[in-house]
């Protein structure tokens, strides 16, 4: 698997090259060439073991690296002569950055740094691409001179021969084994012992290690994050993605599956008029679009800030750390349980392989966990808001993405209930600001009461990932209202296109208030038939989209070998080609398997003759 997967990752990055050219001649900037073809990713169904080195180990050298170090080592990586990975986490720490184990000691005799994992916890562990693909890494090491800890730094680390890929001297790296699924990507480990680096493979673009040993602080510590906040923001786009082609799939076999009729005597009916089949599917469809939108966003907001940073202007760096956090969570988390539930759509066939939903709720579910495990992400949004809650209490602005906590925080009750998509949004963002403020009072409760801000965040942290969880929906939210309602294109759309989409407005409204019911009614009198109104209405919406269902789908536009679905072909030949799966399995190449004479006849064999025995 391995092998084919790297063959495979060859093709694409070969593709992604290509594409490269064709988006950004010259550039050294992949990010453009995968928003036309994130199918690249799709095609190797058990992971891509190039897409650390394409997302992470290129642009750390291209964003962490000097123009002289991206001469020396980002040009050759871009060109895929060398194969690299980012290799930070360690099997005993992945979270907690500041506990990593790795050290770099600078030794200013030989102007060299001596890497050394100094445990087995130490060892890098994770790392795509590590075991077995990837020639270079960067390699994430605690800064030491004289022995006084600097913090982190990244270092450009060769760890196989380029000519014959054996393992160089002082290097222990291998695979780390089977996994649920991306059993393509080679996830590795890798220990250093005493092993020197020149003291130019630091990367040094934005702090230094001068030859006398000197050490020259960056501006803000946080830029050498910046390559997770990359693979943050391309993970709300990816998992929106597997999202998006598991609707197409479950959408397409619930306009094929016929199964119960909804009225005595009648015909059994395509599985999707089932209401509560629609309210499986119909709402995954929405989200996916929903969090793509949000995405591209995100991304428009990434190559912004990106830019200013390559300026040295770090002024909306804390904005889109806070944003690429609470939208990888909310993409990851609905994606990874939205995939799921839609293979339950699909019945007993969704169990199969042939259906690939498995393999596409095993692609999603890591991005969960890796680039931040989620809980911690939210927590850490959890204390922006706590200084963002500060910020207005001192009555100053807040960043563009959290001025709605400003104008919530001005309301002294929710206005009058009307139902209306506005009133629904400002019921989730009213609902996020009563949680910040509940969340800000315990918390600052401990603080005063001399418990430390770690403590404090700790203690909290219920509150704090129930405020940061709907700050993400009224973020998703208010940028879906914004694209439908008030876009600057929304005149060049057709009266038809434009009701599909207030239509998929009004299901994701009504999907995320009814979801937050109980954190809304927290803080907003609502009446029970104002509610029951909602639920009516939901019920309305769905049977309004069921008919536009599958060409929502159909313009996701993923063919079918990116689908490789036997449930979500386009011509909807679904048994045929269940059959023709089953046929193909090794189980059937012959009429009696081999295990009947080894196992199975003289088991039964054995079990008739005792019973026999008995009977004497
Ligand atoms: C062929 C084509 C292929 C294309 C494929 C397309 C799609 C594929 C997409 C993905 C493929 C899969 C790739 C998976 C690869 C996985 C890689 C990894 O997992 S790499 C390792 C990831 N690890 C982590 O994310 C670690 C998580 N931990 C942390 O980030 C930090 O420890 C922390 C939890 C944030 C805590 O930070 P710290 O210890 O520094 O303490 P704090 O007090 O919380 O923070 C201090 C201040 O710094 C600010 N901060 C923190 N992080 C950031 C940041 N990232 N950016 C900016 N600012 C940051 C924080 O807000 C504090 O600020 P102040 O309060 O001081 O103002
Ligand atoms: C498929 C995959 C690919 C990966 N690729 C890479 C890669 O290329 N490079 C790389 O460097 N790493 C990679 N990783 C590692 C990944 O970044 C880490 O797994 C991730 O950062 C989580 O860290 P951990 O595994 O140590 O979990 P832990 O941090 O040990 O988390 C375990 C539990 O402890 C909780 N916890 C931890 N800290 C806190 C806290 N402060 N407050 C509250 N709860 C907390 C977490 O929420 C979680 O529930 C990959 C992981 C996977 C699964």
């Amino acid at each position: 698997m391995a092998s084919m997967s790297v063959k495979h990752a060859i093709a694409a990055a070969k593709k992604l090259r290509s594409l490269q050219e064709r988006f950004n001649p010259g550039g050294s900037d992949i990010y453009p060439a995968l928003m036309g073809d994130e199918a690249i990713t799709a095609l190797i169904p058990s992971g891509n073991p190039l897409s650390v080195h394409i997302l992470m180990f290129t642009r750390a050298l291209r964003e962490q690296g000097t123009d002289e170090q991206y001469e020396k080592f980002g040009r050759r990586a871009d060109n895929n002569e060398i194969i690299g990975t980012f290799a930070q986490t360690e099997l005993g720490h992945g979270t907690y950055l500041r506990g990593l184990e790795a050290r770099a000691d600078y030794d200013r005799g030989t102007e060299e740094f001596v890497l050394n994992t100094p445990k087995l916890s130490s060892y890098k562990w994770w790392p795509g691409g590590l075991g077995q693909t990837c020639n270079y890494c960067i390699f994430v090491a605690q800064l030491y001179i004289d022995n006084e800890a600097k913090g982190m730094a990244m270092f450009v680390v060769q760890i196989r021969d380029e000519e014959t890929h054996m393992p160089l001297p002082g290097v222990h790296v291998g695979e780390i084994g089977k996994k649920m699924g991306l059993n393509g990507v080679n996830n590795g480990f890798l220990g250093l012992k005493d092993y020197r680096v020149p003291r130019l493979n630091m990367l040094m673009r934005h702090q230094q290690v001068l030859p006398d040993g000197r050490f020259v602080k960056s501006p803000v510590s946080q830029v050498s994050y910046f390559p997770m906040v990359f693979v943050r923001c391309m993970v709300a786009r990816q998992n929106s993605n597997y999202l998006a082609q598991a609707a197409t799939i479950a959408t397409r076999y619930s306009v094929i599956r016929r199964q119960s009729p909804i009225e005595e005597g009648q015909p059994e009916p395509k599985i999707l008029e089932h209401l509560t089949q629609q309210m499986k599917v119909i709402p995954e469809i929405v989200t996916a679009v929903v969090y793509r939108l949000a995405a591209a966003n995100l991304q428009n907001m990434y190559n912004e800030t990106a830019e200013a940073v390559y300026r040295k202007d770090f002024s909306r760096l804390p904005e889109l750390h806070a944003l690429a956090c609470i939208l990888k969570v909310a993409t990851s988390y609905d994606s990874t349980y939205g995939i799921e539930r839609l293979r339950q759509a699909c019945g007993g066939h969704g169990y199969l392989t042939a259906g690939n939903l498995g393999n596409i709720f095993a692609m999603a579910a890591p991005a969960c966990t890796y680039e931040g495990e989620n809980s911690v992400l939210y927590l850490q949004v959890g204390k922006i808001l706590m200084k963002n809650w500060s910020q207005v209490l001192a009555g100053r602005e807040l960043m563009p993405s959290m001025a709605y906590i400003s104008e919530c925080s001005k309301m002294t009750s929710f206005p009058q209930w009307t139902g209306s998509w506005e009133c629904l949004l400002k019921a989730i963002q009213y609902a996020c600001v009563g949680s910040i403020r509940l969340a800000f009072q315990s918390y600052n409760a401990r603080v005063q009461s001399a418990q430390s801000q770690t403590a404090a965040v700790n203690y909290s942290g219920l509150e704090l990932t129930k405020a940061a969880e709907l700050h993400g929906r009224s973020y998703v939210a208010g940028n879906f209202y914004q694209q439908i309602v008030n876009s600057p294109n929304k005149h060049q759309r057709s009266p038809q296109f434009q009701k599909v989409l207030e239509n998929m407005l009004e299901l994701h409204l009504i999907q995320i208030f009814f979801r937050h019911l109980g954190d809304i009614l927290r803080f907003i009198r609502i009446t029970e038939d104002e509610i029951s109104a909602l639920q009516r209405r939901l019920e309305e919406v769905l049977k309004e989209l069921r008919p536009d269902a599958v060409a929502i789908t159909d313009a996701f536009d993923f063919n079918d070998k990116i689908l490789s679905s036997a449930l979500g072909c386009y011509d909807g030949n679904v048994y045929e080609r269940l059959f023709e799966a089953a046929l193909k399995h090794p189980l059937n190449r012959k009429s009696v398997p081999d295990f009947f004479e080894a196992h199975l006849k003289p088991f039964m064999k054995e079990n008739a003759d005792n019973a026999k025995k008995s009977k004497l």
